[in-house]
């Protein structure tokens, strides 16, 4: 699958807040993510990530602030218009339809390209049809290229979990990204795996000339493949820079190892307390 020259914009997160009653998700977080780069969005648990990306989408509203793909304004969208803007999410969670095929849950990562032609494809007016089987072609090409060829009519539950992972990102490629947004691509991988997929995000954007935006927590594949990191810690921006910059940032190794040292003297409480418990 070659690259196709795509118009790739930036993708802009301008001041963006976004609120769950009392708790501040995300606090006027900015950053931009260039074209056709791999751009990583890290922080501890709680920190405001999946806002983030959530945000993004229109899954979320932003209580204040926008998003932007170049000059078009995304907030306020619902999901599948941002996705009809070039907008590709791949998600953690696989949710995939396990008893259908393969081409069937890559074509509907379609859906969004091809809403408003439901109403004629019922009809089963000619011109549709020939808009399906173009569909179809190319859902099974992007299949192709994830190396799934062979599988395109296997049912996805009977995948192997690397394989289905790569189902999802198919689906995501299908509605033809400018930004593709991974979350979490290596969760549940091991290390052969997890450098296999470093590899193969590396690919998809020298390939198709698209951006990446990914959230992860594997640190060794983040710095390994990212262009640039942004680091969000309470929902707030604490650093935004390429990863040598960021690794030896104070705020930076304040926030991972302060989250590490507070659950190494939250089990030194607990298994104190539990010592305590056995002796009385
Ligand atoms: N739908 C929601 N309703 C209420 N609070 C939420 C909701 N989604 C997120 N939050 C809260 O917003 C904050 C940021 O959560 P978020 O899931 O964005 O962080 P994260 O960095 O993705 O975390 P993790 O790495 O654990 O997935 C947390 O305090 C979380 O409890």
């Amino acid at each position: 699958m070659s690259s196709d020259e795509r118009n790739v914009q930036p993708l802009q997160v301008e001041d963006v807040t976004v609120r769950f009653g009392g708790i501040v998700a995300l606090d006027g977080v900015s950053f931009t993510v260039e074209p056709r780069t791999i751009h990583a969005l890290i922080g501890p648990n709680g920190a405001g990530k999946s806002s983030c990306f959530n945000a993004i989408t229109g899954i979320y509203k932003a209580a204040s602030g926008q998003v932007r793909l170049g000059d078009t304004v995304l907030t306020g969208m619902p999901p599948h218009k941002v996705a009809r803007q070039g907008i590709g999410r791949a998600f953690q969670n696989l949710a995939l339809i396990d008893t259908s095929s393969v081409l069937d849950n890559v074509m509907l990562g379609r859906y969004s390209l091809t809403k408003g032609e439901f109403m004629a494809y019922g009809l089963r007016a000619p011109w549709t049809m020939q808009q399906e089987r173009r569909h179809q072609e190319r859902a099974a090409e992007i299949c192709d290229y994830m190396g799934l060829a062979h599988r395109l009519h296997t049912p996805a539950g009977a995948l192997s979990y690397g394989e289905q992972k790569r189902v999802d990102l198919a689906r995501a490629l299908c509605v033809e990204p400018t930004v593709l947004m991974l979350d979490e691509p290596a969760a549940g991988m091991n290390s052969s795996e997890t450098a296999l997929m470093a590899a193969l995000i590396h690919d998809l954007r020298d390939d198709l000339g698209i951006s990446i935006l990914l959230v992860e927590h594997d640190m060794s594949l983040v710095m390994g493949i990212a262009d640039r990191v942004t680091v969000l810690d309470f929902g707030r921006l604490i650093a935004d820079d390429i990863p040598s910059v960021v690794q030896r940032d104070p705020e930076v190794v304040r926030a991972y190892l302060g989250t590490a040292a507070d659950a190494d003297a939250a089990t030194a409480n607990e298994s104190r307390s539990d010592s305590g418990k056995e002796s009385a």
